[in-house]
């Protein structure tokens, strides 16, 4: 029997010797198929693979793995030579395993820290990289911006990738010396079994909000909280943000051993006397980190209580993992999380800051960070994507309309959609609170209105994109940063 067979664990041969095949190599996208290949069908949002056998058999495919019996299939595979077929209940389940299988189980070999949550997931997962490089750890992180190892950077689609991209890309990370990887773990990746097979060492939960709700992602609430909960399920130890919404029912549930870490309640890891600094060259937090009798004052180059939340988990595992103190402090002092509460540019006493937040509960959470630093205006820059949940854009309207004094609105990702439609939809809830807004569908020219009018004392948020290079519009990606295009539009200006 080979090892590939034995790997799927579950299964039943409808045709063929399969035991007797080697794999070769591993394929579900038919446009990337080859003849000698395993191919895995699967029903998708918007095709179901099972369907493209016939093209499949013609490119040389003679090895399947599929999820219905042979008289469901759109093509009679009795009549064709030499065909072996698997059947398993879920084909992107049978894709981690095979592919864990395939690549010979690299996320064994280092150690594994996964972060899920709503919002944090980036930033904490930086941190808790930064710290362990620090600490001399090589370290590779799978996220939102997404893959770097080793001073290599791939783009990625997804925040948490497709299971054989995570098989594959942990082999190249410890083939490139990699001992540890951290990486975020998003609960349509536990959904759609991207994450299978992998056990953490860690499992860091950061917080729960009603988001990804719509059609392709979560059927409701309750759906997105299972999932999220997953993580407890495949983690050797569990971190909970004591502080965050069913912070309880997730350390009640957790299949493993559990640390907590908090601000408000009380917990193992608790961060106290938080203070704002603003110096000229520092803005953030200070703070006391307190574990047990151990209290360490902490300087997080990133504003914000949130973001205290986010070096709290990171410390917490460092001292887990009994990382020297000296380490973590200097890692935290000089943080920058590419996109996250980016200070881009400060010109005439007023200030740029890009972030990525692009939900209700992101974009209140840095308004209010933003105001504690006092701004005489706060402006702020931002449109919503389309095909995605119209919640995300009734949310940030009426987010914006309480907290700015002033809103830009415009495009970010319109997809198959018109810009001027996603605004409309954000306006219904924007102007119900306020009518201090101008919409500008074209973002580079958004961004230059804001700066055109800046005043002395001014903060503005450029908001949505965060670390994102491009814009997407009718399936047509087109480079844009929102960096590169505030410097250069300021430049006009100068
Ligand atoms: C709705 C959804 O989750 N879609 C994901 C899914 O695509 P799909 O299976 O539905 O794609 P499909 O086009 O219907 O294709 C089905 C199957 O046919 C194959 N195919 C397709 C076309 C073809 O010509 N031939 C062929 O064989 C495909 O390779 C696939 O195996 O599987 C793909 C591979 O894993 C994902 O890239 C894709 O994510 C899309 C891009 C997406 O936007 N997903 C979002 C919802 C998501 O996953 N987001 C989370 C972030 C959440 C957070 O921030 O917390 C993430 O982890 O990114
Ligand atoms: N711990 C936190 N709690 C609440 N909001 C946060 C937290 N951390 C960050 N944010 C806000 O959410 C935004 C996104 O942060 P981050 O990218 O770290 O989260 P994420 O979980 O990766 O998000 P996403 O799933 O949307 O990519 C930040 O720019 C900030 O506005």
């Amino acid at each position: 029997m080979k090892e590939w067979v034995e790997a799927l664990k579950e299964y039943k041969v409808l045709l063929g010797e399969p035991e007797k095949e080697e794999l070769k190599r591993i394929s579900y996208d038919s446009r990337k198929a080859e003849a000698g290949d395993l191919f895995l069908c699967m029903k998708g949002s918007k095709l179901d693979s099972h369907d493209k056998i016939p093209e499949l058999l013609e490119k040389g495919v003679r090895l399947f793995v599929v999820e219905k019996e042979l008289e469901d299939l759109p093509v009679e595979l009795g009549k064709t030579e030499g065909l072996s077929v698997i059947k398993v209940e879920n084909a992107r389940a049978a894709l981690a395993r095979l592919s864990a299988c395939y690549f010979h189980y690299p996320a064994k070999e280092m150690l594994m820290i996964g972060i899920t949550g709503t919002k944090g997931k980036t930033t904490t997962a930086s941190m808790v990289r930064s710290i362990l490089e620090e600490a001399g750890y090589r370290t590779g992180l799978i996220g939102t911006t997404g893959i770097d190892y080793a001073g290599i950077h791939e783009e990625s689609r997804n925040t948490t990738p497709e299971s054989y991209t995570l098989q594959e890309t942990f082999r190249k990370m410890k083939e490139a010396g990699c001992d540890a990887v951290v990486m975020e773990a998003s609960s349509q990746g536990f959904k759609m079994h991207r994450t299978d097979e992998i056990l953490f060492d860690y499992g860091i939960f950061t917080n729960i909000e009603e988001d990804h709700i719509g059609e392709n992602e979560h059927k409701d609430f309750q759906e997105y909280k299972y999932y999220k909960s997953m993580i407890f399920k495949q983690s050797k130890q569990g971190l909970i943000n004591m502080d965050a919404d069913f912070a309880d029912e997730f350390w009640k549930n957790a299949a493993c051993p559990c640390h907590g870490f908090a601000i408000e309640k009380k917990a193992d890891f608790q961060a106290k006397n938080i203070e704002n600094l603003r110096q000229d060259d520092f803005i953030g937090t200070r703070f006391d980190f307190v574990h047990g009798e151990e209290v360490e004052s902490i300087f997080n180059h990133l504003p914000g209580e949130y973001n205290v939340y986010n070096a709290l988990a990171a410390i917490s595992i460092a001292s887990l993992l009994k990382i020297p103190m000296d380490k973590v402090k200097s890692a935290l002092s000089k943080i920058q999380v590419n996109g996250r509460m980016e200070v881009t540019l400060q010109r005439n006493g007023y200030t740029v800051i890009v972030d990525y937040a692009h939900n209700a509960m992101g974009m209140k959470n840095l308004l209010q960070t933003l105001k504690a630093y006092h701004p005489k205006r706060l402006i702020v820059v931002f449109g919503c994507g389309g095909n995605r949940s119209k919640e995300r854009r009734y949310g940030m309207g009426e987010v914006a309309g309480e907290m700015a004094d002033f809103t830009i609105l415009t495009a970010d990702n319109s997809r198959y959609e018109k810009t001027e439609d996603i605004i409309h939809d954000i306006e219904t809830t924007l102007t119900k609170k306020t009518d201090k807004y101008i919409a500008i569908p074209d973002r580079r020219e958004a961004i230059f209105y804001a700066l055109k009018h800046a005043k002395r004392g001014d903060l503005i948020a450029v908001i949505g994109k965060g670390h994102e290079e491009y814009n997407e519009v009718n399936g047509e990606f087109t480079r844009f940063v929102d960096r590169e295009v505030i410097l250069e539009e300021a430049a006009k200006l100068d």
